[in-house]
């Protein structure tokens, strides 16, 4: 079934003031239910093609658009995840949840019923009355998580969420956040350093390359959903990392075409 699309990139540019391009020629479509790992080289753009998508930094060149309208039009439909878990330590976990549904008139019931959900969701619906400072990284990260869906995105924009965890916590929620998602049917762009990682949890990885960001190639992540601590153990998983950190060994350092 033809899946309609969500976000479309059409010959994106993207500068900084009259500095050199960022991002150049991003044509990329994104079909509701994807869920699309960017990786790329350190600094090739990946975050500002994010805050592209959210709204937060407009395109210079071409066209984007999120179902058909301009991203600052379309910002209620999305939520970002950022790599700190951007906890306001003043608050306790309850009231962190509930902010930004505070900040759009969400009335009080709803408000905790919405809160307790996604906290349960995250499996962390008895820590409410708990301060971020009394929280390990991962559940911090849980919280930010919660956060975000409390918000019923359209679209989760993801800015590595993982990178300071360690290794088994990151694998762990993972996991969580694609069974979250057999619940909410949302749309993710997903950033993240790990080869792995990227194809543990994505349908499409795109892939960049530097100075400026383009897109080198792209990878389909043929594995069936819901994906598990068991597809990590089968071929067809280690042969797309393997094949995806090729792909990327090539576009960190392109050899010209004799
Ligand atoms: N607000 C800004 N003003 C000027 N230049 C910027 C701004 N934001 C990002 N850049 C530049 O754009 C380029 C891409 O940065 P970006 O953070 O998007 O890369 P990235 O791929 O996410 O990097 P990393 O993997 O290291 O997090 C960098 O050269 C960066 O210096």
């Amino acid at each position: 079934m033809e899946r309609s699309p969500l976000v479309e990139f059409q010959e994106v540019t993207k500068r900084f003031g009259d500095g050199p391009a960022v991002l150049e020629q991003i044509s990329l479509t994104a079909a509701a239910g994807d869920f699309i790992g960017l990786i790329g080289p350190s600094g090739c753009g990946k975050s500002t093609l994010l805050r592209l998508i959210a709204g937060l930094s407009p395109i210079t060149h071409g066209s984007l658009t999120i179902g058909g309208r301009s991203p600052e039009a379309a910002a209620a439909d999305l939520a970002f995840v950022f790599q700190e878990s951007t906890l306001l330590p003043w608050l306790n976990v309850a009231k962190n949840v509930e902010a930004p549904l505070r900040l759009r008139r969400i009335p009080g019931g709803q408000r905790v019923a919405t809160r307790q959900r996604v906290l349960e969701l995250v499996g962390l619906g008895d820590r409410g009355p708990a301060y971020p400072r009394q929280l390990s990284g991962g559940q911090k990260m849980r919280v930010s998580i919660a956060r975000a869906l409390a918000l019923a995105p359209r679209l989760l924009l993801l800015d590595e969420p993982f990178g300071a965890l360690d290794e088994m916590t990151r694998e762990r929620l993972n996991e969580e956040l694609l069974a979250i998602r057999e619940q909410q049917a949302w749309t993710a762009f997903f950033v993240t350093h790990s080869v792995a990682e990227a194809v543990f949890l994505s349908n499409r990885i795109v892939v960049l390359s530097s100075a400026p960001g383009r897109i080198a190639a792209e990878v389909p992540v043929d594995l069936p959903y819901p994906r598990t601590a068991e597809t990590r153990l089968s071929r067809a998983y280690h042969d797309l990392v393997t094949e995806v950190s090729r792909v990327l060994r090539q576009a960190e350092s392109p050899r010209p075409v004799a």
